[in-house]
């Protein structure tokens, strides 16, 4: 069964801790995402599975058995990284034939392995040619050739679209989703473009600081994000961040405030049972209604920035106090920089997270 688990897993450099008591389960032919900033020990963690580091604590798991002290070529597990690597004086074909001659595997089995990946990623017309006589695209495709021709257990990539511009990005996102669907087997890609993780991935594990924020489904971290770190990573335009005062009272109810202003929002009983105190609200840029007339439980900003995206239209806006307000409008609703705002969350689509940043959920 092509399955990867990590137990507990930890890795330290020295005093230094990449990755911090991470469990992650893989299933077989589930594709997930590592996503996160620069430096959150992602590309740590596919090297432990890949067994290209060693790990500090825990363990990695691969088809149900313990790997921590096998090396990468024992654990049956092929990775494709960023840098394709394909060896520029041999064919496309060779170069895709490559992990088959050690394995004892007859000529005519090699071709006919060759030919059926090659029919599986489009290859077929340039199998003779050598690399640098096939276009980028070409050359990744032939890197995740080369990756599937030896029926591994399971597949590592890391960031294996970065190369690529972003044309090119987004039709390979595609291919590389409908190639891995097909294959059933267990795989990780590293990669810290949302939108790479959100259309490639069944799941996607939310890194910061070595840890693991949240695993869920890319539907899930968008619209349940566990806390205000995911909230704020996930979505474009990234959801407003409002610091906002909250009032519980005896008979179960509260009230939150930004700059002052009561809000109609989210006031549950979840909410309620918080201390009161300085909360965070998060509403995403498109969660808001821009009125004309100020009245009860809107927000008052001034637009200071319009950026037209097509459709629709982002504003900066800003308020007296002096926060900043992403608001994504329709293109019809025309603003202008400088023009009054009012701005009404939707109450089902604001989000609560406590004093330490984590989602308050009724
Ligand atoms: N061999 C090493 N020795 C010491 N520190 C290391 C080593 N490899 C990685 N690190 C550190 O561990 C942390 C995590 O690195 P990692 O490469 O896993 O991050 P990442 O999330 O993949 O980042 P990026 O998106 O920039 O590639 C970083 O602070 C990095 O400097």
């Amino acid at each position: 069964m092509s399955t990867i688990e990590l137990r507990k897993v930890t890795k330290r450099f020295g005093s230094f801790t990449a990755v911090k008591d991470v469990d992650l389960s893989v299933a077989a032919g589930e594709v997930v995402c590592l996503l996160g900033p620069s430096g959150c020990g992602k590309t740590t963690t596919l090297r432990v599975i890949a067994g290209l580091e060693s790990v500090t604590d825990g363990e990695v798991v691969i088809a149900g058995k313990v790997m921590n002290n096998l090396p990468p070529e024992k654990r049956d597990i092929a990775m494709v990284f960023q840098f394709y690597a394909l060896y520029p004086s041999a064919s496309v074909g060779e170069n895709i034939a490559f992990p088959l001659y050690h394995d004892g595997i007859s000529r005519a089995e090699r071709t006919a392995r060759v030919n059926r990946v090659a029919a599986i990623l489009h290859l077929e017309h340039v199998l003779d040619r050598l690399p640098n006589q096939i276009s980028e695209g070409e050359k990744q495709r032939a890197a995740m050739a080369r990756a599937i021709v030896r029926d591994p257990n399971c597949f590592l990539f890391d960031e294996p679209l970065s190369r690529l511009d972003v044309e090119l990005r987004q039709s390979m996102r595609g291919q590389i989703k409908e190639v891995l669907q097909g294959l059933s087997k267990a795989t990780v890609i590293v990669t810290h473009d949302q939108l790479e993780a959100l259309t490639m991935a069944d799941r996607i594990a939310i890194m910061k600081d070595g840890l693991i924020e949240q695993v869920g489904s890319p539907h899930e971290v968008f619209a349940k994000p566990a806390n205000a770190f995911v909230a704020s990573f996930i979505g474009t335009p990234q959801m407003n961040l409002l610091e906002a005062d909250l009032k519980t009272f005896a008979d179960g109810t509260a009230e939150m405030a930004v700059a002052g202003i009561n809000l109609a929002i989210r006031t549950d009983a979840a909410v309620a049972r918080l201390q009161p105190g300085k909360v965070t609200i998060g509403v995403r840029p498109r969660a808001f209604t821009a009125t004309d007339t100020g009245d009860r439980g809107t927000i008052s900003a001034r637009a200071e920035l319009i950026e037209p995206m097509g459709a629709e239209t982002l504003i900066h806006a800003r308020t007296a106090a002096g926060a900043d307000i992403r608001v994504v409008v329709t293109r019809s609703q025309r603003v202008k920089v400088g023009e009054a705002l009012n701005l009404r969350p939707d109450p089902r689509q604001t989000h609560v997270f406590d004093g330490a940043g984590k989602a308050v959920r009724s």
